[in-house]
């Protein structure tokens, strides 16, 4: 399998080649060059497999000869291994027609342990044997961070450094980061928001000079394989509700697009998915690109679902790529207009093409809060205010009442223990998993988020390759 940049100029690459490099080296995002078909017949011996061996089938055609299958099952069934429910990612009926999908028994208790446990396993695969040595930059809105570096910690030959906006992410979250203390792990506060930190990020890449000299690698959604892993866990839920002899509805709350991108790639490659629910806080810039195909950015507003204050979503791109015809020209111009005036209109073909997949939903704080009570109170479920969106959004879709709905739990409860108490009264205990964190040192720098700074930063502490 290779893998093209979404901008059309730069290089394919192999799986591995396309893991490492994160980023595409023209701004683009790796996509695989054509979607693996997977027949009703494949789909149907998934039913019964556990999830390490579905990851297997389903990740084979994306691996291509990068490893040998007992490689990849000897990956999968490592990063799997580390979770503490023996089904890795449980099904929950919650009533006739809505079950939660929980993606939060991973080390960090976020979906992005999902990927991110695989990832890091890769990158130590892919380097071993190597005289390389990565430098892998991140932005976070609080999960992403700790999954990568509970993911990376403590691995030879790969430094990283995570930035997180100061002041945006939970106390939990940014404890799980901060109290990492191994000397490969290097956490930075920028004074502004996640945007700011993504951007950051992406500039660093596209500083050749910078990217060449310290050989960076990504661990955020824009790298291919964390897409690839979340694939999965699609197949794992639609089959355990009868795909592929029906079709599943899927709920996902959404800010970087890139969880809800798995749920289409899974589409494409043959899952029977009836619908995409793209659930947004009042952080709405997909609701209105889905809506009216109006893809503006607008003022960031800090919300009880932090890890969702995002404007721009990076995955969207692959989105676009897609319904413009996988014509990398086209996008790499329609990207580099939006770079410079911060607004994209949708044509009506791309528009209408989305609609038949996609629908989305706006949840406020308000209504975000209710869908906690209603789930505590009704469903005997306590949830976090990220799948509290997701749920909101799935309990008023307009879909056949015969359509099962699973909502993406994105995270455990105990991650945002004051919001989830607010809306409900309960105060959800920590986890063994993490029962000492707020006892532990935290170590961490502020930094202007201003890309000399943080390129100065990185500079004096990463491995020159
Ligand atoms: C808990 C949680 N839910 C949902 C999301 C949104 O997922 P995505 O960025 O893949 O759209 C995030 C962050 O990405 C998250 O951390
Ligand atoms: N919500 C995320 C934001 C980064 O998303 P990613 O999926 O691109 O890594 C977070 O928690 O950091």
């Amino acid at each position: 399998m290779q893998y093209i940049s979404t901008r059309g100029s730069a290089q394919a690459l192999g799986f591995e080649g396309a893991t490492l490099a994160g980023l595409a080296s023209d701004g683009g995002l790796y996509v695989p060059e054509s979607w693996p078909q997977f027949s009703r017949a494949d789909i149907a011996a998934l039913a019964g497999l556990s999830y390490a061996e579905t990851a297997v089938r389903v990740l084979a055609p994306f691996v291509g000869d990068a490893l040998s299958e007992e490689e990849l099952r000897d990956l999968c069934e490592a990063a799997y291994g580390r979770f503490s429910h023996k089904a890795v990612t449980p099904l929950v009926q919650l009533d006739e027609r809505n079950w939660l999908l929980e993606l939060f028994h991973g080390p960090t208790l976020a979906f992005k342990d999902v990927a991110l446990q695989l990832l890091g396993l890769l990158f130590e695969r892919f380097l071993s044997g190597k005289d390389r040595h990565l430098t892998v930059v991140g932005a976070t809105s609080g999960d992403t961070g700790s999954a990568a570096i509970d993911a990376l910690a403590g691995r030879e030959k790969v430094d990283i450094f995570m930035l997180h906006p100061k002041g945006r992410v939970s106390e939990v979250q940014r404890r799980q980061m901060t109290t990492v203390l191994a000397p490969n792990v290097h956490n930075i506060a920028i004074e502004g928001n996640f945007d700011d930190a993504q951007r950051l990020v992406k500039a660093m890449f596209g500083d050749a000079q910078f990217a060449d000299r310290f050989t960076l690698s990504a661990v955020n959604s824009i790298n291919w394989a964390r897409l690839a892993a979340q694939i999965v866990y699609y197949f794992y839920s639609a089959v355990r509700l009868g795909a592929p002899d029906r079709a599943i509805a899927f709920s996902v709350p959404t800010g970087n697009f890139g969880d809800v991108f798995a749920g289409y790639a899974a589409a494409q490659m043959g899952l029977p998915v009836a619908r995409l629910i793209v659930a947004t806080n009042v952080n709405d810039i997909l609701h209105r690109a889905m809506v009216a195909g109006d893809y503006s950015v607008g003022e960031l507003t800090p919300t009880p679902a932090p890890s969702m204050d995002i404007q721009v979503s990076s995955n969207f791109e692959r989105l676009l790529f897609d319904l413009y015809d996988r014509d990398g020209d086209i996008l790499s111009s329609v990207m580099s207009s939006f770079e410079t005036s911060r607004a994209l209109k949708l044509d009506d073909r791309a528009h209408s093409r989305i609609g038949k997949l996609f629908s989305s939903a706006r949840i406020d704080n308000d209504a975000m809060s209710m869908a906690m009570r209603h789930a505590a109170s009704e469903m005997g479920e306590i949830i976090d205010p990220h799948t509290a969106i997701g749920l909101s959004a799935a309990i008023s879709a307009d879909l056949a009442p015969d359509i099962p709905i699973v909502t993406l739990a994105t995270a455990h409860p105990a991650k945002f223990r004051d919001a989830v108490e607010r809306a409900t009264g309960q105060r959800p205990a920590l986890p063994a998993r993490i029962s000492g964190l707020f006892e532990r040192e935290e170590r961490y720098d502020t930094l202007p988020g201003e890309l000399q700074a943080i390129e100065a930063y990185i500079a004096e502490r990463a491995t020159e390759t």
